[in-house]
């Protein structure tokens, strides 16, 4: 059975982290694809854990190799997912998440249009202004500037928009995340014919299984 590739993004701060992680523990059978970034590690972050990071040169090397299914420059860093991604997902049995930023996403719509894209937005531009600020806060090391370009670039990625096929709004984070296992559920279904299946089982539907089943008990 193909595997779903789904692909994720938002304005910087929106949530979709928190989203992800929590979506991962309650969907099994959803591998998440870990990037390459030529940016510091934050915080808590670990080298194949967060990211991979790596230098510049060697960035470079991978996209001159045709390592990436994709690759953009975000807020003055490398960013890109590895080809073999997705040949890992597919080995595995397993659905794929790519969180990508919108430069990113549109190079993996045009060549795999079958993903799924969702695209988080916060439910204001105060509250995205508030999440970057606690978080750099929590942080201590995102400056005004980073914070101020951080929301001028969330302005410039909401016109793409329309490029995906669901946007959902992380306000309430539990709703939002319900919201996110809903498509995710939903679009297995779609692939499995879950419709389909479960109409064939109904009692009304004659199917020639139940019909035999039926008549081996006389009725
Ligand atoms: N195109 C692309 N964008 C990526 C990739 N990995 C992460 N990004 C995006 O890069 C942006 C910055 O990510 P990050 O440095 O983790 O900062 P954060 O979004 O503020 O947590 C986000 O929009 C990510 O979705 C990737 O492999 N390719
Ligand atoms: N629904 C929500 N309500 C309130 N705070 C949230 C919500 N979702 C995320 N946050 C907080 O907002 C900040 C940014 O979230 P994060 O997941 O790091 O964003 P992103 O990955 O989109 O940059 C974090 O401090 C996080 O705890």
């Amino acid at each position: 059975m193909a595997g779903i590739l789904f692909i994720i993004s938002a304005p910087s701060g929106s949530g979709k982290s928190t989203l992800v992680s929590q979506l991962r523990t309650l969907v099994a059978g959803l591998d998440f694809s870990i990037s390459y970034t030529t940016r510091s590690p934050r915080g808590s972050e670990e080298d194949g854990r967060e990211y991979h990071f790596t230098s510049r040169e060697e960035f470079e090397r991978m996209v001159a190799a045709g390592d990436f299914l994709e690759w953009a420059e975000v807020f003055g860093n490398y960013y890109g997912t590895a080809v073999s991604a997705l040949a890992h997902a597919r080995d595995a049995g397993k659905d794929l998440l790519l969180d990508i930023d919108v430069q990113g996403a549109v190079q993996v719509m045009k060549k795999l249009p079958q993903a799924v894209s969702i695209f988080i937005l916060p439910p204001s531009p105060e509250v995205l202004e508030m999440r970057l600020r606690n978080r750099s806060e929590a942080e201590q090391v995102t400056s005004e500037a980073v914070i101020e370009g951080r929301l001028a670039e969330a302005r410039n990625e909401l016109k793409r928009i329309g490029d995906y096929k669901y946007a959902l709004v992380n306000d309430v984070l539990d709703q939002a995340v319900a919201e996110m296992r809903a498509i995710v559920l939903f679009e297995r279904g779609a692939r499995d014919g879950v419709q389909a299946v479960a109409e064939s089982c109904r009692t009304d539907a004659a199917s020639p299984r139940l019909s035999s089943a039926l008549g081996t008990f006389g009725r």
